[in-house]
């Protein structure tokens, strides 16, 4: 489609959304202040740049397949990073693992690192991000090899892995303070059982003494935020995860902490999209791993489907953005990587947009009145509504590809930069 086709387009659905009460300038006005935070990991298969070769992944999560071209160094991923970036319309983050720090090619250890080994990250995030999101790494690590680090039994291994969240804590804040924006910390430890544990309240104990331990700093909200994601069990721990939901739920407003969801960490039939008007209650925050389970938590790239598109709306109507950090996780060795990102962050960006398009005034009425069947009838209306229209209009004002050509500067990527690294 060339520019006047676009805009030809985006006329008639201007018009179209006019008819039923939205106004699509303001709506684009909104979603461009809209940051997602995009996860470093994809990039790599989670492997980070602790050691030459990435780590060994353990914590039971898995990335599978070997498509070729993965960034094998920091330089790499972030040309890899700055390539998406260019392919998906807005201003976002990166959301960083504390493994990916720049240690110049000699280890440094969990407990040891400083703000020191992200200053290379900081100011290569000034002028390209909205901000950065961080988190501490508790696996592929030999400390957490027996799959404990925060509720292990033995007191000298906790106190590492304290030792690298305060140490994390400190760098989360550097960042937030050089970028101007607060940097969400989200704490994930994978403790967990394979098999029935004889004791179920120790650990769980010993993991919520550890993160007041943690949290004791006081750190300014301007520069770093908190948060605590929960898990229903990852390969290996299938019995009994230490940081279940109802332990972080519970952490987290005792605490006034921030919640983390990830739409993989439930069970197969409850949605994500269900729990933020409950968490937004009780919770001063919210951060989202906005990630897609098949089957168990297997990290697929994000599509537009319907729980994506669920939780979008839910995250619009809640009118409370100022509120809820929008991040991704997911991690697919089996696809092109670059293309993994910018399929998920449009995909994202596009369920925004149609949250957006929604009439909601009016379906609150209609619901209020007991009307479900206007409800229902404008639910389904508006799906073959002309959003896309207005997607592919939005992609052209902010010079970035409309419709596949996206696809075409990947592949032509691929073939001078990735499909060489061998
Ligand atoms: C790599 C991340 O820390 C990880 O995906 C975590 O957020 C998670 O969801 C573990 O299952
Ligand atoms: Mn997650």
């Amino acid at each position: 489609m060339n520019q006047t086709q676009i805009e030809k387009a985006y006329k008639l659905a201007k018009e179209r959304y006019a008819a039923v009460g939205v106004d699509t300038e303001a709506v684009l006005k909104k979603l461009q202040t809209i940051p997602v935070s995009i996860n470093c990991w994809q990039g790599d298969d989670v492997g980070g740049f602790e050691q030459v070769g990435g780590s060994e992944l353990s914590g039971g999560i898995q990335t599978t397949g070997n498509y070729p071209g993965k960034a094998r160094t920091i330089s790499e991923l972030r040309s890899d990073i700055e390539k998406a970036l260019s392919l998906i319309p807005g201003q976002h983050r990166l959301n960083l693992h504390a493994s990916y720090l720049d240690n110049g090619g000699t280890f440094v250890d969990r407990n040891e690192i400083d703000p020191g080994y992200f200053q290379s990250w900081i100011d290569w995030a000034k002028d390209r991000l909205h901000g950065i999101d961080f988190n501490p790494t508790f696996f592929s690590h030999d400390k957490a090899a027996d799959g404990f680090t925060l509720s292990h039994p033995d007191k000298s291994i906790r106190d590492f892995w304290i030792e690298h969240a305060i140490a994390c804590r400190r760098i989360a804040s550097e960042m937030g303070k050089q970028l101007g924006t607060p940097t969400v910390t989200n704490f994930w430890v994978p403790d967990a059982y394979k098999d029935i544990p004889a004791d179920r309240v120790a650990p769980r104990e010993r993991l919520a003494d550890s993160l007041d331990e943690i949290f004791a700093e006081e750190i300014d909200p301007s520069l770093n935020l908190d948060a605590v994601e929960s898990k229903l069990f990852g390969i290996g721990g299938e019995s009994y995860t230490v940081g279940s939901h109802e332990f972080y739920m519970g952490y987290a407003i005792s605490r006034q902490k921030l919640l983390c969801l990830d739409a993989g960490h439930y069970h197969p039939t409850e949605k994500i999209s269900e729990k933020i008007s409950s968490v937004m209650m009780f919770c001063p925050e919210l951060l989202l791993h906005v990630s897609r389970p098949v089957r168990w938590d297997s990290d697929h790239v994000v599509c537009f489907d319907d729980e994506l598109q669920q939780i979008a709306k839910e995250l619009i109507r809640s009118d409370n953005l100022d509120k809820i950090h929008i991040g991704l996780d997911f991690f697919d060795a089996s696809i092109n990587r670059v293309a993994a990102w910018v399929i998920g962050t449009r995909n994202l960006l596009k369920a925004l947009l149609f949250a957006l398009l929604e009439p909601i005034e009016q379906l609150r009425r209609a619901e209020l009145n007991m009307d479900y069947t206007q409800r229902l009838a404008y639910f389904e209306e508006l799906k073959s509504m002309p959003w896309n229209a207005v997607w592919d209009y939005y992609c052209l004002k902010q010079e970035i590809p409309v419709g596949l050509d996206w696809f075409d500067e990947v592949k032509q990527y691929e073939k001078e930069v990735m499909s060489k690294r061998v």
